[in-house]
């Protein structure tokens, strides 16, 4: 039996992986640089099945090299590389990962915060430093309990977020593309985003991005913001203007950010953001831990085949060519 071809512009974590390669005839991109356009292009022009990943953009000049592409998954939530109407329009279903990363990402998204309340990188470094000597100390934190969170884009990790949040006594107030109604549940008022914005101690963003989010978080909305602010974006990096973010913490209009993601993606080594003393960067890691990029990767492997076979795919976006 002749098997389908796929491309994967990276590895995804075991058996998945496997489960493919015992399936499919795979090239696979294993170097740490992302996949070059023209080699991604010469390598689909034959390829049934495509293995995306954040850093390749997937479009319609793409799409137009790829005539026998029957299926995309990708080990993401997210899919703001992804052009979805292009892909719809050729019939093939997107794949993501919804639901399998909620608590992890939740788990990270809060420890930001937590860290930056407490300014525990600061405190690591200290001691390290050997700076920690009698009558010395960093800068105090700011205490959780009691404070109001703001959790703008209260979706899946949104709610789990607020879920941490409630147990360690912290109000909760959000801002959706639609308004909850399951408020009481979740333990979270409604707030337009200018309120939020006004009222919130800390801010945690964990919107998609999309051309209505992008730059969401500009000069005006860090003007709004307490001058106490704690500011963490998990999301995406271009829902914030970075230019922005960076005026509003040298110049004191919000205390601290916390990022897990950034605009470039990864930062380069001499950006200025690095040099402030009152920011936290991870590296893009809310889903990374062993149990969840598995469960990602067994849920792409198991989208790719299912459209390989012209089945429903588990976890599909454009639904409607999804059948
Ligand atoms: N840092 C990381 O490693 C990870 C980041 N993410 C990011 O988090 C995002 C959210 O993931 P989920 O909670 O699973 O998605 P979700 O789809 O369950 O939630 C997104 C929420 O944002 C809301 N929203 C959309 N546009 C909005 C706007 N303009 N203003 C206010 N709210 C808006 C939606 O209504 C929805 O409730 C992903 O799209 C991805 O970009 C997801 C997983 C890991
Ligand atoms: O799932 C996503 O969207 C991520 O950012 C990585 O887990």
């Amino acid at each position: 039996m002749t098997k389908y071809k796929v491309v994967m512009t990276n590895r995804l974590m075991e058996p998945a992986l496997q489960n493919i390669l015992a399936n499919c005839e795979v090239k696979l991109w294993e170097k740490a640089e992302p996949i070059p356009r023209e080699q991604l292009i010469e390598w689909l022009k034959d390829a049934h099945g495509l293995i995306a990943s954040g850093n390749v953009r997937v479009d319609e000049e793409l799409l137009q090299h790829a005539p026998e592409l029957k299926v995309i998954a990708q080990a993401a939530v997210g899919y703001d590389n992804i052009d979805i109407a292009a892909c719809t329009k050729r019939g093939i279903p997107f794949g993501n990962t919804p639901g399998v990363l909620v608590e992890t990402t939740a788990e990270l998204t809060f420890g930001l915060l937590l860290c930056a309340a407490r300014r525990l990188h600061e405190a690591w470094n200290f001691v390290k430093g050997g700076h920690w000597v009698p009558g010395n100390n960093i800068s105090f934190g700011m205490d959780l309990t009691g404070k109001t969170l703001g959790v703008v884009g209260m979706g899946q990790i949104g709610v789990a977020v607020a879920r941490r949040a409630r147990a360690f006594g912290m109000n909760i107030i959000y801002h959706n593309r639609n308004r909850r109604s399951d408020e009481p549940q979740i333990g979270a008022v409604y707030r337009s985003f200018t309120e939020l914005l006004t009222e919130a101690d800390c801010i945690i963003v964990l919107t998609p991005l999309a051309a209505e989010t992008r730059g969401l978080f500009g000069r005006k909305e860090f003007a709004l913001m307490k001058k106490t602010a704690y500011f963490v974006n998990a999301s995406r990096g271009a829902v914030v203007d970075t230019p922005a973010l960076l005026e509003a913490l040298e110049t004191g209009k919000i205390a601290y950010a916390a990022l897990d993601v950034t605009d470039p993606e990864p930062l380069p080594g001499n950006h200025p953001l690095l040099k402030l003393p009152n920011i936290l960067i991870a590296p893009h890691i809310g889903s990374a831990t062993v149990e969840t990029r598995t469960a990602m990767a067994v849920l792409t492997a198991d989208n790719l085949l299912a459209g390989l076979a012209g089945k429903p795919l588990p976890a599909c976006v454009n639904r409607s060519v999804n059948y």
